[in-house]
């Protein structure tokens, strides 16, 4: 039971979100769900509740999970070494079937029952799933002094997005569900991709023009070589900060898809710390944003 000062408090909180709630209701906000608030019990929870409560006042949540840990744990207790280049895992056929496992099933069909066990009606998807999303083979090329031409750099079956088909969005979100999608997609021939997450989510919040994308990560935001977070970016000062080191690894692809979606009409892009409860409703929901804001 609450004192009637508690009330009050509950009732100023509820009155302090009521102008965001106005200005987003029936918009699309493109979630990527990571790092420490998918694996920590109580961050789960808060986590899942954020996203219902997102719904119920009207808002189109679309959550695109990572996975990245997970799929780390299974390669080891198999045996196999996790190796990346920029960010990304280099995936040979059998890491393939095992990001397929873990991703589409493993990890989807834990967020799909968190929310839903909630109140939530999620429906979990991958890219395979009518075809929604195509990828094409990423290749990285390297310049390489004993050649004249660029070396290609190919790490397996990685893939960039090269199409996206809403209709099964649309489908889902005129029923009022919350899709939940693993990063996977599929190419001309039906083969899957290993997609880094991020760009999935970053390609969906263009191609949806939603309002916000919202990166939950393991660290406060974009931080400096101090340990500050980073915010007010632009394209300049971020090609700065990955020329002099600051931004490296997992960050790369973050901020490069941040910068895209800006660039592709998405209003704002928050890089957010997935370790603080509640770090969704608090950076939408009131006055003290927390994390790195990306805007055009
Ligand atoms: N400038 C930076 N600011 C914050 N994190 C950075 C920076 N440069 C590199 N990183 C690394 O990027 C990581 C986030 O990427 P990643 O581990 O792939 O996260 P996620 O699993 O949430 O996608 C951080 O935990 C940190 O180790
Ligand atoms: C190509 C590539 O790197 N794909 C990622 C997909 C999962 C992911 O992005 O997970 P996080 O967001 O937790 O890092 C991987 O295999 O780890």
């Amino acid at each position: 039971m609450f004192s009637l000062e508690e009330a009050k408090n509950v009732a100023h909180v509820l009155v302090e979100a009521l102008p965001y709630i106005n200005r987003f209701v029936g918009k699309t906000i493109v979630i990527k769900y990571g790092g420490n608030a998918m694996v920590a019990e109580d961050l789960k929870n808060s986590f899942a509740r954020d996203i219902i409560l997102m719904k119920r006042v009207g808002i189109n949540p679309i959550v695109v999970h990572g996975g990245g840990p997970q799929i780390g744990d299974l390669l080891k207790r198999l045996g196999k070494q996790s190796e990346f280049f920029q960010g990304m895992r280099v995936t040979d056929s059998e890491t393939m079937d095992i990001v397929q496992m873990v991703l589409g099933g493993l990890v989807n069909k834990d967020i799909v029952t968190l929310i839903n066990r909630h109140g939530g009606n999620a429906v979990g998807l991958t890219g395979k799933d009518a075809r929604f999303i195509r990828a094409k083979k990423l290749t990285f090329t390297r310049n390489s002094p004993e050649l004249n031409v660029p070396e290609i750099i190919d790490i397996g079956h990685v893939g960039e997005v090269s199409q996206i088909d809403i209709r099964i969005l649309n489908t889902l979100l005129q029923g009022d569900f919350i899709p939940v999608i693993a990063p996977i997609g599929v190419g001309e021939d039906g083969q899957s991709y290993n997609i880094n997450a991020d760009l999935v989510a970053g390609k969906l919040a263009e191609v949806l023009t939603a309002e916000k994308l919202m990166l939950l990560t393991n660290a406060a935001g974009v931080l400096d070589k101090e340990n500050n977070v980073l915010t007010g970016l632009n394209r300049e000062k971020v090609q700065e900060l990955i020329a002099d080191g600051t931004i490296h690894g997992g960050m790369l692809p973050k901020i490069g898809c941040a910068l895209d979606a800006v660039s592709a009409g998405v209003n704002a892009v928050h890089i957010i710390d997935g370790r603080i409860e509640h770090a969704v409703l608090l950076e939408i929901f009131t006055n003290s944003g927390i994390g790195t804001l990306i805007k055009a």
